[in-house]
């Protein structure tokens, strides 16, 4: 590695041993570090808070362009991350371990997504070093709490005027790795929902078959959302469909049962059971059906069942339609991105529905078009993952993508 190169892997490794995970990220460790690397880098910083006891700074850098009359680009990246559970990782998750054999760096936000925000301020430095001017101001924004829904980060960020004032025109977020040479895009999220079905049931003793038991009420439902889940997942398996293209459904908690001090009671049927389950729709999805697929065929309650439908996020754009992003000619920012990427010497894959959900819903709710992307080719998917890794050559080559698009990007006149 060059001097320069070396410095690069090092800053990654500096910003990923802050403990910025959950349940209590380490903002003002993360903003101490990056907004003085930004400042380094010749950006103005300005710091936003949506919170009153501003313990959730967002950060907001800048490279003004030459013409601001034109609308600016936006970097993204949020700044938390998920929780790790150490005894079970090869390398503890917030030392950022680099395997000299395989240049692998382990840490809890490697993928997801703390190499973004070193990337795009070393593809800055890099173009500065270059002499490169940009034409449209491009932010980078830093965000908190995009791991638990953005209500306190970005939600209210898109709602401010601070960011109405910015005049975006265009974002770039996070995507997800590759395990080929492709890089992948993403164009759109899937709708995130949460459903907790109750039942409630004759209790009785637990040698006693009766019909009608709250735990026999819950897996009916299961069995039922099973059976939906298997066919959705076979389109998948099949290759008809991409994961971000289908419905999941996944259990993601039990309860039922009498606590005893040794466990549980194991004599007595309890009269109540419950689940939860994560619910992802395409942006695109029948909703109504969907709705009265639960209240009909999931949790009727002819079968004592109850439940929660929870919508976490937008559901519309402002002009009422599904969220997502045009990957056409109606889209002039797509053809920039896909041709920086191509000058950059990548490939690109056919635009996808990421499965999970990123920052990006709140801009595209707005009507403006945001992609994700985070080049990482030739990379195991580890995103909320133990022994999460990126490779250094993968995390160096990023940096000379982004050099590309932030190029192509701000220099974009259309
Ligand atoms: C309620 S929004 C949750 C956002 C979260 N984002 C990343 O994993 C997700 O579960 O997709
Ligand atoms: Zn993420
Ligand atoms: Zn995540």
């Amino acid at each position: 590695f060059t001097e320069l190169e070396s410095n690069q892997i090092a800053r990654f490794q500096e910003y990923l041993r802050i403990r910025t995970a959950h349940p209590s990220p380490d903002y003002a460790g993360a903003a101490a570090f990056l907004l003085p690397y930004a400042e380094s880098v010749g950006l103005r910083t300005t710091t936003l808070h949506f919170t009153p006891c501003k313990t959730k700074p967002l950060l907001l850098l800048t490279w003004p362009g030459s013409d601001p009359s034109l609308p600016s680009v936006l970097l993204n990246s949020h700044i938390d991350s998920v929780p790790a559970e150490p005894e079970r990782w090869w390398h503890p998750p917030f030392a950022a371990h680099r395997d000299a054999a395989t240049g692998r760096i382990y840490a809890r936000g490697a993928q997801d997504d703390k190499c973004l925000p070193v990337q795009y301020l070393e593809a800055i430095r890099g173009l500065r070093a270059a002499e490169f001017e940009p034409a449209r101001t491009v932010h980078i924004s830093l965000v908190p709490d995009e791991e638990i829904g953005g209500a306190d980060g970005f939600a209210e960020f898109a709602r401010s005027e601070e960011f109405r004032a910015l005049n975006i025109g265009f974002m770039l977020d996070e995507g997800q790795a590759s395990p080929t040479d492709v890089f992948r895009v993403f164009y759109a999220d899937r709708l995130v929902w949460r459903l907790i079905v109750k039942a409630a049931g004759a209790p009785g003793h637990g040698s006693r078959m009766f019909d009608g038991a709250a735990v026999g009420n819950l897996m009916d439902c299961l069995e039922t959302v099973a059976g939906f889940r298997e066919a959705q997942f076979g389109k998948v398996k099949a290759g008809e469909k991409g994961p971000g293209e289908v419905v999941s459904a996944n259990p993601v908690y039990m309860k039922a049962g009498m606590p005893s001090p040794t466990g549980f009671v194991m004599n007595m049927q309890p009269s109540e059971a419950e689940v939860g389950f994560d619910l992802r729709l395409p942006p695109t999805e029948d909703i109504e059906q969907i709705k009265r697929r639960v209240k009909e065929e999931w949790a009727p309650a002819h079968k004592n069942l109850t439940y929660e439908l929870l919508q976490k996020g937008p559901v519309t754009d402002v002009a009422g339609r599904p969220i997502f992003t045009a990957t056409n000619e109606s889209n002039p920012w797509w053809s920039v991105f896909e041709q920086a990427i191509t000058s950059a010497g990548g490939k690109l894959s056919k635009p996808e529905i990421l499965s999970s959900t990123t920052d990006s819903r709140f801009v595209r709710q707005l009507g403006i078009p945001a992609l994700g992307f985070s080049p990482m080719t030739n990379t195991p998917i580890l995103l909320h993952d133990n022994n999460e890794f990126l490779e250094d050559k993968v995390f160096l080559r990023g940096i000379k993508v982004y050099e590309h698009v932030i190029r192509a990007l701000s220099s974009f006149q259309g």
